[in-house]
């Protein structure tokens, strides 16, 4: 069999930008014959990664060229999958459809892909000749990762994130208006910054009128980010949770295979003025005593992203922090230790960026399987 063709969708975004990068240090480049669309530079020069030099960019919206490929990769977002999906698959297209964006998540035709989580989820859906594979939301992924370990053995009677998620998850505009914030914050009150003698609570009334006022740049956000946090993430659903929220029980089961059984997952979604690393805080009810030593053991041998941290000051401040994690595939999970409400209650801490096994991972290691067992 030839080399897969495989059609690229968004891969100049954001999210596109860092699954280019990973291909290219993987050598997936190698193992298949990639085109590049776009919707807003057909016929324009494309790409070249890894020395593989494409021809002229193809338009994104050109269904017959869609169909012309094995596998499309879209990291283009929900608009563009709702504008071309079903009327390339209306074609008869048998491709197969691998997707960064929400919009397809929760249809019952698509897998939602986190291999190291759910091979088996997976292997069952390509065995039943499903052909759409939709990556999660991150901030799931990311829990899955850290908690996989107890969620394979069944231990997680219920958990509660409450996240700490990054700018990038709004997209790169949201990443500059973040850094542009801190910049206009410091612009602000720096003579009186360098002054030794000026009063701090006089310096904090000029920060707090300034970032409220109509000077401070929040065109993105709406509201300040930086000096501040936003507790609100995506849309406002009739059950009071924001559909970010609502995605951490539903994402999680089905991509556990879990729907008719479902672990209870709930919490509160917060933006903070973190770059492009996801932190959240779990409170998890397990289903029975465990020694600490062994939830440790069962997390740390789940996969080979995870690390425990040990539950000191110094371990947590140096190894458990978007600074430290940010662009790399680790996941530490950390704060390890059982609550005073019993000794089922476990608390737990964990890091990932959400735009490596947030986003783009995901679907790199979908391309890979499906290389493997579908195109070798
Ligand atoms: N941001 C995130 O954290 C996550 C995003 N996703 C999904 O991925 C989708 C894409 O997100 P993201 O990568 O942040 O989106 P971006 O806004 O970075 O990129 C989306 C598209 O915008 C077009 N574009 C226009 N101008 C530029 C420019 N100057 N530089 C680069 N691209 C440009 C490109 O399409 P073209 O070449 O066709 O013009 C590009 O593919 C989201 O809608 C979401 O569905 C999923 C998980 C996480
Ligand atoms: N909503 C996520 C990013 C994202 O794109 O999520 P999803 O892929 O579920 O739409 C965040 O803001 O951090």
């Amino acid at each position: 069999m030839g080399k897969a063709k495989v059609g690229l969708v968004g891969w100049r975004g954001m999210v596109g930008s860092v699954l280019m990068e990973r291909m290219a240090q993987e050598n997936d480049f190698k193992q298949i014959e990639p085109t590049f669309f776009s919707t807003s530079q057909a016929g324009e020069e494309g790409p070249k990664f890894a020395d593989y030099a494409s021809s002229s960019l193809k338009d994104a919206h050109d269904i017959e060229a869609l169909a012309a490929q094995d596998i499309i990769i879209t990291c283009q977002g929900g608009d563009y999958t709702k504008s071309v999906y079903d009327a390339l698959r209306d074609t008869g297209w048998q491709g197969y459809w691998i997707d960064a964006a929400s919009a397809l998540r929760m249809d019952e035709s698509a897998v939602i892909v986190l291999d190291p989580v759910n091979k088996s989820e997976i292997e069952r859906g390509l065995s039943k000749g499903l052909k759409t594979f939709v990556g999660g939301n991150c901030t799931v992924s990311l829990m899955l990762l850290a908690m996989g370990g107890l969620f394979e053995n069944d231990l997680i009677e219920w958990v509660s994130p409450m996240t700490y998620q990054a700018a990038s998850g709004s997209g790169a505009q949201h990443m500059r208006e973040l850094l542009t914030q801190m910049g206009a914050v410091h612009e602000h009150v720096k003579d009186k910054l360098a002054d030794p003698s000026s009063a701090i609570l006089d310096i904090d009334r000029d920060v707090t009128s300034f970032i409220n006022s109509d000077d401070y740049p929040k065109q993105s956000f709406g509201v300040p980010l930086a000096g501040s946090l936003i507790p609100y993430i995506d849309a406002q659903l009739e059950s009071g949770q924001s559909r970010e929220e609502y995605k951490a029980q539903s994402e999680a089961n089905k991509i556990l295979g879990r729907q008719a059984h479902p672990v209870p997952i709930d919490g509160i979604c917060v933006r903070v003025g973190a770059m492009r690393s996801h932190s959240q805080a779990l409170t998890i009810k397990l289903k029975k005593d465990l020694p600490l030593k062994d939830i440790e053991k069962i997390i740390s041998e789940h996969n080979d992203w995870v690390t425990v941290v040990p539950d000191t000051k110094e371990a947590s401040m140096q190894y458990l922090t978007p600074a430290n994690v940010t662009g790399t595939l680790s996941i530490p999970v950390g704060r390890l230790r059982k609550l005073n409400m019993g000794e089922q209650y476990l608390s737990a801490f964990t890091v990932g960026d959400q735009l490596l096994w947030g986003a783009a991972e995901p679907l790199r290691r979908m391309l890979r399987i499906l290389l493997e067992q579908q195109f070798s």
